[in-house]
């Protein structure tokens, strides 16, 4: 039932607007530079007038959103951290003192912290729960979770970027805590990117090269006791997903189907977008790259998305970071489609 409704509002999601593309790029073209000059500006002024059908949408009301699950696989030694340290970094969300929470009121950008599946009782007015179970199971031994919750973390994350759609967020970061996720991204990488377990295992929160290769040895564990069906997204997702991944896959794909930008952050974020497209191609296009996370996966992940990232800063650290800094560069994309003088307007010759 859940999952027939899942695919009726993937279906809603549309092609971007051909129209307001070309009309976008010819204006792009009138004004006071060489063509081309302004490099991916221009592109990502286009896209985002396809995406919103405007010239230059107003993305002034924007979002974060930082899904926080645990992870079952911890158990199994792949993190440089404690898993308690989930529950932990979302109070401190909550309480605005984390890296993201920083760069988000740099970027104008508002946090929406929601606990997707954090294995603790958590209490806060401005937490946002959507939760089906208290983390994964460790997907080293079985699956991580039902195909009921990650369809229901699916809906769930749709659910609220339609919501925050609705009231008038154009644009979204997507953000994600959990500590153990790089595994899990990994073992998606592997399954829905066809990357080796080597390709897509990195240091995450910081272990060192035999660690990874422990992890390594996790993560084909997790593969071949489960055996997720690559043609079948729902089903890898539920044996060797996330709780908060399957949640964000879902905000990439309402944030599609609303006609609002979305920019995807690191690895875990370029995770759960792997998921998205392989559930809805189409939602491909309704995505902006942002930054490359040292993660060594990440480089391959977003070649197989088609992404480019904006920024290479050397980080690593999820929460929307990096996603929430690439806002400035899209909200420079579109002042250049609202502000520049063109041509004929500034009195400038061409040929
Ligand atoms: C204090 C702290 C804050 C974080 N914020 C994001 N992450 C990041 O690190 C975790 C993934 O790495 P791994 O798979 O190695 O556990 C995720 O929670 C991710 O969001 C953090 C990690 C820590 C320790
Ligand atoms: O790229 C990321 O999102 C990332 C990398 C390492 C640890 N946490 C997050």
């Amino acid at each position: 039932m859940s999952e027939q409704k899942l695919m009726s509002l993937i279906a809603s999601i549309g092609e971007l607007d051909a129209a307001a593309m070309a009309a976008a790029e010819q204006h792009v073209n009138s004004l006071t530079k060489p063509p081309g000059s302004l490099g991916r500006l221009e592109g990502i002024a286009i896209q985002a007038a396809g995406i919103t059908g405007e010239l230059a949408a107003d993305v002034s009301k924007r979002a974060v959103i930082v899904m926080a699950g645990d992870h079952g696989v911890c158990e199994e030694g792949v993190s440089a951290f404690p898993a308690e340290v989930t529950p932990q970094m979302v109070m401190n969300f909550l309480a605005g003192g984390a890296a993201v929470n920083v760069l988000a009121r740099g970027a104008g950008a508002d946090v929406f912290c929601v606990d997707m599946g954090v294995n603790a009782d958590l209490e806060h007015a401005e937490l946002i729960t959507c939760k089906t179970r208290k983390g994964t199971a460790n997907m080293a031994r079985e699956a991580a979770m039902s195909r009921d919750d990650a369809t229901a973390a699916l809906l769930g994350g749709f659910d609220l970027a339609a919501r925050l759609a609705a009231d008038g967020y154009r644009m979204f970061a997507t953000g994600d805590m959990g500590i153990g996720n790089t595994t899990a991204s990994a073992a998606l990488c592997a399954v829905l990117g066809g990357m080796t377990a080597d390709e897509a295992v990195g240091l995450g929160t910081g272990i060192n090269e035999e660690r990874r290769l422990h992890k390594v040895e996790v993560v084909k564990r997790a593969l071949s006791c489960n055996r997720p069906d690559a043609a079948d997204p729902i089903d890898t997702l539920a044996k060797v997903g996330g709780l908060e991944i399957a949640g964000l896959a879902g905000v990439i794909l309402g944030a599609a189907a609303n006609r609002s930008i979305v920019v995807v952050d690191g690895f875990i974020s370029s995770a759960a977008a792997l998921v998205a497209v392989s559930l809805a191609p189409q939602a491909a296009a309704y995505m902006i790259g942002s930054h490359l996370s040292q993660e060594q996966g990440h480089a391959m992940l977003l070649r197989k998305l088609g992404l480019s990232p904006m920024i290479q800063l050397d980080m690593r650290l999820g929460e929307g970071t990096g996603a929430v800094l690439a806002f400035h560069f899209v909200d420079a994309a579109v002042a250049v489609m609202r502000e520049m003088a063109t041509f004929e307007s500034a009195g400038v010759s061409r040929e």
